[in-house]
């Protein structure tokens, strides 16, 4: 089944609203029309962002959709601090990262919680993007591919087969992220592979097939090509990346097949 390739921009705890507006019309105008038809490309700004960026998209009818980078377990009440589901779905918000390894990291958030995520994402019509990775010390125990399938079980717990029909998975090697260490294409095509093959074995081929599973962790516009290359590669969750207009844009584009011009 063909997937189409996504290449979502988490801009992480960077950027005010004004700085958001200036670089999601740098991104929309520079990548030409004929690659929409290729790539998916999304942004996803800070909270105190996503209102501005929905503005941009809608008003000026961009094809780039948007996202947030987190969601609250709960649909409202007294969690202060927290952004519920449909708060985001009323923003336009098409996607939501759930269980990125920051947040694992330094907000200790555990499977659990993050499961709740997921089903909260679904239910509001929103597409969950499941980070899940292994640090340095289980990959050099060769441990990455359990490490990761277990992650993938546990956060998908509960979910019927067209409930995870709608998930995005996005394997970050921990090791890779921020640190300019990109993952070969091998060990990318490794991990993807088996995360998409226990899909199969728990929901079907028809699932396996069409749920989309990303690359994440220092991806650049020199690199995708190659990752993007592998069968079970479907494109990337970018970082750092994705704060440069013209070097996302770029890769966005290489990620449609290129070249950018
Ligand atoms: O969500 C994105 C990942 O954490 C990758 O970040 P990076 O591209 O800066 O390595």
């Amino acid at each position: 089944m063909a997937r189409t390739p996504l290449i979502a921009g988490n801009w992480k705890m960077n950027l005010n609203h004004l700085e958001a507006i200036a670089l999601v019309q740098k991104i929309a105008f520079s990548l030409p029309e004929k690659y929409y038809a290729k790539v998916e490309v999304a942004v996803l700004p800070p909270f105190t962002a996503i209102r501005a960026v929905q503005n941009v998209i809608e008003g000026d009818k961009l094809q780039i959709k948007h996202g947030a980078q987190d969601v609250a377990p709960h649909d409202s009440g007294a969690y202060t601090g927290d952004i519920s589901g449909p708060m985001l779905a009323k923003l336009g918000c098409q996607y939501v990262v759930v269980g990125h390894s920051e947040r694992r990291e330094y907000h200790e958030e555990s499977d659990e919680l993050i499961n709740k995520k997921v089903k909260q994402a679904i239910k509001h019509g929103i597409t969950p993007i499941l980070c899940v990775g292994e640090k340095l010390d289980v990959r050099e125990a060769a441990g990455h591919v359990a490490h990761c399938n277990d992650q993938l079980v546990a956060d998908l717990k509960g979910l019927k087969a067209e409930q995870v029909a709608k998930v995005v998975i996005a394997y970050e090697p921990v090791w890779a992220i921020g640190t300019g260490k990109v993952a070969t294409p091998a060990d990318a095509q490794e991990v993807c592979g088996a995360l998409r093959k226990q899909l199969e074995e728990k929901y079907g081929a028809e699932v396996a097939g069409s749920v989309r599973v990303l690359y994440g962790g220092s991806v650049k516009s020199g690199n995708i090509s190659d990752l993007i290359a592998q069968p079970d590669v479907d494109g990337a969750l970018v970082g750092g990346a994705s704060l440069d207009g013209e070097e996302f844009t770029k890769l966005s584009a290489m990620a449609a097949g290129g070249p950018f011009v």
